[in-house]
């Protein structure tokens, strides 16, 4: 059977350009991309991008304190100009995506401005009624925010309506304690909007190591993050023209300029066409894939956020490759989603992590724990008491090192370099055979010599020695 294209993509962000690219330049595939909005997806163009630019924006007025301990005593950030950024962001925006359109051009990839839905297992029909047939079919939708389901949500903004606003609220709601309400919380914060944070439950970043999560949560308060912990709105009610009020499970209610709603994200799988053919979906709606990325349906696969695996963009990267080496270039590569590194970017520390949380390795056997807890010298010297944390949860009996976790100032470079170690099996005894840089807050790694305390096992909970 003849078919119009080779592969057709579903999806112009992480996953979807990665795969369309290396199909069409490395393996001489006929591509066809499909991309509803603007190019590049979520990452570039609401997501990772815009917001790590947002959050260099954010430090201005903790540089300028850090400035006046460092002998600048009129260091001043003075207020922040949203109008001037934004229009710079934009225009930043605009080169990326130019960039990732072109990069697909250059490879040969025919791009399809429209929104796509599959007919059936080889065919896709566009916005505009045209009939695209294809050999392969890539799913690489994304994910969407998704919304707590209560009364008047409406009123209420979503991640991708912060790069967008026309000005920064005076007061701010944020509700969630995941990647994106701290991230965003921080940026608010930071630029000088009066920023509440309600979270349901204790400590924000479920699911990351419990000890972390508390340095996170201390330090959104510090910041100057009004922290609601407990706390969930009902409802939402307009107030006059542009304020919204909210009224909380506790029966209170406040008045914002803004809500934003950080309550996670789903599978982008609607109209997609998907229940009709058969595609095996799973509770949230996401596509259900084997190890090879491969959907109930074989001549269709799903890469990135749609698959509901590990919700980053390098992994969405590495999956869209690989799919490509293993459907078109006959090198069967499989992804290894069991030692993925992430950061979040809160400030003046971020959160970074690699490997088991001490709750995952105590569950799991006994290890040591060893902890490096102290005030970085750059910050003390700026006139600063916030303190630094690192982390390893070291196996006993194996010496391997099971989890890194590390709570300072660009956490996620360091943590990019933990983690070649840890993916080689890499011991404690290797760490510490390495020379430490020095001064450097990443020597701590290199140089914790005896363990914080012991989980696991028989003689778990004894400190043996404190830090
Ligand atoms: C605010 C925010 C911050 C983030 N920060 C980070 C970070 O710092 N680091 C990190 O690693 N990850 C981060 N992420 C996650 C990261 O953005 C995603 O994991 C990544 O973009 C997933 O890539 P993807 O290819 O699966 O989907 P996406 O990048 O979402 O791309 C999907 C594309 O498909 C298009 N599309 C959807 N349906 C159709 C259709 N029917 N027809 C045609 N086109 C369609 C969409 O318009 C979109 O462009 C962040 C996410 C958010 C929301
Ligand atoms: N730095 C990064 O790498 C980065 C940054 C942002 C996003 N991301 C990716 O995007 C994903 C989505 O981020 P996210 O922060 O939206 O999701 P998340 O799943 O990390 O957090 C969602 C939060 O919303 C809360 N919540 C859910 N339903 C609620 C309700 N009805 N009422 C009140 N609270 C509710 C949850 O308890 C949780 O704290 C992340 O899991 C991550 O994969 C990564």
């Amino acid at each position: 059977m003849n078919f119009d294209y080779d592969l057709f993509v579903i999806g112009g962000g992480s996953g979807g350009v990665r795969a369309a690219r290396i199909a069409a330049s490395e393996y001489g595939v006929h591509v066809g991309l499909a991309e509803e909005s603007r190019m590049g997806g979520t990452c570039v163009i609401r997501g990772c991008v815009p917001k790590k630019l947002m959050i260099f924006a954010s430090q201005a007025g903790a540089m300028a304190a850090e400035s006046r301990g460092y002998g600048w005593p009129e260091a001043q950030s003075g207020d922040f100009d949203w109008p001037h950024f934004h229009h710079k962001l934009e225009r930043e925006l605009d080169r990326l995506e130019g960039a990732y359109t072109g990069g697909l051009q250059g490879a040969g990839v025919d791009i399809h401005k429209q929104r796509a839905r599959i007919l059936d297992a080889h065919t896709v029909e566009l916005a505009d009624g045209q009939r695209i047939t294809a050999k392969h079919i890539l799913i690489a939708v994304g994910g969407r925010p998704q919304l707590p389901g209560i009364p008047g949500q409406e009123l209420g903004m979503i991640s991708d309506d912060l790069f967008t606003m026309e000005r920064l609220p005076g007061r701010v709601l944020v509700v969630g304690g995941g990647f994106i309400a701290c991230e965003f919380a921080t940026i608010l914060k930071g630029l000088g909007s009066d920023t509440v944070l309600a979270y349901r439950g204790d400590a924000v970043l479920r699911g990351f190591d419990d000890e972390m999560r508390r340095h996170v949560t201390e330090q959104l308060r510090m910041i100057g993050v009004d922290l609601r912990l407990g706390a969930a709105p009902e409802r939402l009610d307009r107030e006059g023209a542009s304020s919204v009020r909210v009224t909380f499970k506790d029966g209170s209610s406040e008045v914002f300029e803004a809500v934003m709603f950080a309550t996670g994200r789903a599978p982008y799988t609607q109209g997609l066409g998907l229940e009709e053919l058969g595609v095996k979906l799973g509770r949230k709606g996401e596509i259900v894939v084997d190890e090879w990325s491969q959907t109930s349906v074989p001549s269709i696969y799903a890469v990135g956020d749609v698959t509901d695996r590990v919700n980053l963009t390098p992994v969405a990267i590495r999956e869209g490759h690989s799919f490509a080496d293993t459907v078109f270039g006959a090198k069967p590569r499989k992804v290894d989603h069991s030692l993925v590194a992430s950061a979040v970017y809160t400030r003046p520390h971020e959160l970074a992590t690699v490997g088991l949380t001490e709750e995952q390795a105590a569950a799991r056997g006994p290890a040591d724990v060893y902890v490096a807890s102290f005030r970085p010298m750059r910050s003390l010297f700026g006139g600063s008491e916030v303190r630094a944390v690192m982390k390893l949860i070291v196996e006993t009996g194996t010496d391997k090192v099971l989890g890194c976790h590390i709570f300072g100032p660009e956490a996620g470079e360091m943590i990019q370099m933990v983690a070649i170690p840890m993916g080689m099996g890499a011991t404690k005894a290797d760490f510490d055979a390495a020379m430490a840089v020095h001064p450097t807050l990443a020597e701590e790694l290199v140089t914790m010599r005896k363990p914080t305390r012991r989980i696991g096992g028989d003689n778990a909970d004894k400190a043996v020695v404190s830090a």
